[in-house]
């Protein structure tokens, strides 16, 4: 796995942005629209509000998000919440979103129309941000839930589905595992001793139900980009 350590989050948050930014204006160059699909959480967050100022066609940019916590798009809990407030805000503004909250009560129902959106996000995906949870979750991909086995089949038949973590409130929607790979570049976005304590983990063991990282490092070029 390629790894780029910067001295701070404040340096990575710049400079990763710029490296973001400049993935994005390739795929603009070369195909006239790009797609950007980010995590939620709160380690991006600082992220994002440098890259909201990064000088682009935002309006060619589709955004998109890894994953989402089946509440209304007004809860702090919710991961679109998180993005209009830090990345869809000044020069990013112009970007199209496409959430994957939608109208449905449960997330199982919602799943189709996530599945109807995707024809507006241009794939492969430009340019997919991963994070990672304590218990090496990625995505909604969650060692506990019971839907696991389906996030890590490869040939799991639909790129998007619902989760329901044993360790975490509320039902998710997540992209698969064979759709969060179709992307051309992958970075894993981490910062603190702790979550590198945790991949650490991940990378010195191999059962993907324990820790689903594991499932991305194993089959993609994943770059982890981390600062302490
Ligand atoms: O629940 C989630 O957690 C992970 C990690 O979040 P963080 O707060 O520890 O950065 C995140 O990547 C995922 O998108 C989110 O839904």
């Amino acid at each position: 796995m390629k790894q780029t350590t910067y001295t701070d989050a404040k340096v990575l948050n710049q400079q990763f942005s710029k490296r973001i930014a400049g993935l994005l204006q390739e795929g603009i160059d070369n195909h006239g629209q790009a797609s950007l699909i980010v995590s939620g959480g709160r380690t991006p967050q600082g992220l994002f509000a440098c890259l909201s100022e990064a000088e682009l066609d935002w309006s060619k940019v589709v955004v998109s998000l890894a994953d989402e916590r089946w509440v209304p798009a007004t809860d702090d809990a919710s991961n679109e919440k998180m993005v209009r407030e830090h990345l869809l805000k000044g020069k990013a503004a112009r970007a199209q979103f496409v959430g994957l909250k939608n109208a449905a009560t449960e997330a199982q129902q919602g799943v189709a129309d996530c599945v109807a959106n995707l024809r507006e996000i241009p794939q492969p995906f430009d340019v997919l941000i991963l994070g990672m949870g304590e218990d090496g979750h990625t995505a909604s991909l969650f060692p506990c839930s019971k839907q696991i086995g389906q996030g890590l089949d490869m040939d799991y038949p639909r790129p998007y589905l619902a989760v329901q973590p044993a360790t975490a409130p509320n039902w998710r929607m997540s992209l698969s595992l064979a759709a969060l790979l179709n992307s051309k570049h992958i970075f894993l976005h981490l910062t603190g001793d702790a979550k590198r304590a945790v991949l650490d983990k991940a990378l010195a063991g191999e059962d993907e139900f324990e820790m689903p990282i594991r499932a991305v490092l194993k089959r993609a070029e994943v770059e982890l980009v981390w600062a302490p």
